[in-house]
């Protein structure tokens, strides 16, 4: 069953852009990537998921429930972790965690003292003397506390230093395993290619795909390190003599392809030139999507 369905989703601010006819959905236990850069729509999409603003056109669901019409049925099970979270500076993070946790039901202190635990947070610190890191602790533990069938976080990481990462998304595999499923807004690849089974790319308020993140890095695309022999200088190659060279960069007597022509073609290629070394490697999520910008640029 799809949990969260987007069907041409649309928002405008006025003339502005926010996004433009998105459609696409997210399955049960899923977690599932959301990447675009600064601007392109993410925040916007949540806050319709959410109910906080309206769409302009197009419609959305989760739980099979319509956004709008049906939204405080959806918050009873959602989590949410905005970008920045905004709290009361003078409450205590276990006054506000209680008070929050009244919105769903009875709280369950062990859970809340348990996730503080794995996040390593002083509950009883006031608000205000929070580092912006550990606010986003507060945060993370608000939207797990009640145990929501789908977790919906924009930009969970900010703040969080590595080890703290490691142990946030050591939680959310946990959520994953009990059932929830994740919605993972992000503009940081890696943490993508890391958590996420798939993900849908936007740019500029539209979606460019939707794809299992494996094979968006397997998928055909390789990137080529050919070294050449000291005394020679790589020259570019031009698309007649290979054809599917996505990208070149010539640094030194190194040269680096981004290469989703033949295989064969390739090494028949590199046969002739005066190698010393060739590495054929998977590129990482950051360079096909860099790629995936480029070449919509204009379109
Ligand atoms: N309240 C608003 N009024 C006018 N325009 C807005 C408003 N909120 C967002 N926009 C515009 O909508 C577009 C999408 O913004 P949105 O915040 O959804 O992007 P985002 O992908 O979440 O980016 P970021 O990572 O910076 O939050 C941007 O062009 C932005 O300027």
């Amino acid at each position: 069953m799809a949990i969260v369905e987007l069907d041409r989703l649309t928002k405008r601010y006025g003339k502005r852009r926010g996004i433009e006819g998105l459609s696409f959905s997210i399955e049960e236990g899923e977690i599932f990537g959301f990447i675009g850069p600064n601007g392109a729509g993410k925040s916007t999409t949540i806050r319709i998921l959410l109910n906080l603003i309206h769409p302009t056109a197009g419609s959305a669901s989760v739980f099979g429930k319509d956004v709008v019409r049906q939204s405080r049925e959806i918050r009873r099970e959602t989590g949410y972790l905005p970008s920045e979270v905004h709290y009361y500076d003078d409450m205590k993070a276990v006054d506000l965690l209680r008070y929050s946790a009244g919105f769903y039901g009875k709280l369950d202190e062990n859970r809340m003292r348990r996730l503080a635990e794995r996040l390593d947070l002083d509950l009883s610190r006031k608000i205000a003397d929070l580092s912006f890191g550990n606010r986003k602790k507060v945060g993370i533990i608000q939207a797990l506390l009640h145990r929501p069938r789908l977790l919906i976080l924009d930009e969970p990481t900010g703040g969080l230093d590595p080890l703290m990462q490691h142990a946030f998304f050591d939680l959310l595999k946990e959520e994953q395993e009990r059932g929830a499923t994740i919605f993972f807004s992000s503009h940081i690849l890696s943490e993508v290619q890391r958590m996420c089974g798939r993900v849908a790319i936007i740019r500029d308020g539209r979606l460019v795909r939707v794809e299992s993140v494996s094979r968006l890095v397997r998928g055909s695309y390789k990137t080529v390190e050919l070294t050449f022999a000291a005394e020679s200088r790589p020259e570019p190659v031009r698309e007649s003599e290979l054809p599917g060279i996505i990208r070149q960069d010539i640094s030194g007597n190194i040269m680096t392809l981004l290469y989703n022509g033949n295989i064969r073609d390739l090494l028949d290629y590199a046969r002739q030139l005066p190698l010393s070394d060739i590495r054929i490697g998977e590129p990482s999520l950051e360079e096909i999507f860099m790629h995936e910008y480029k070449t919509d640029e204009g379109a």
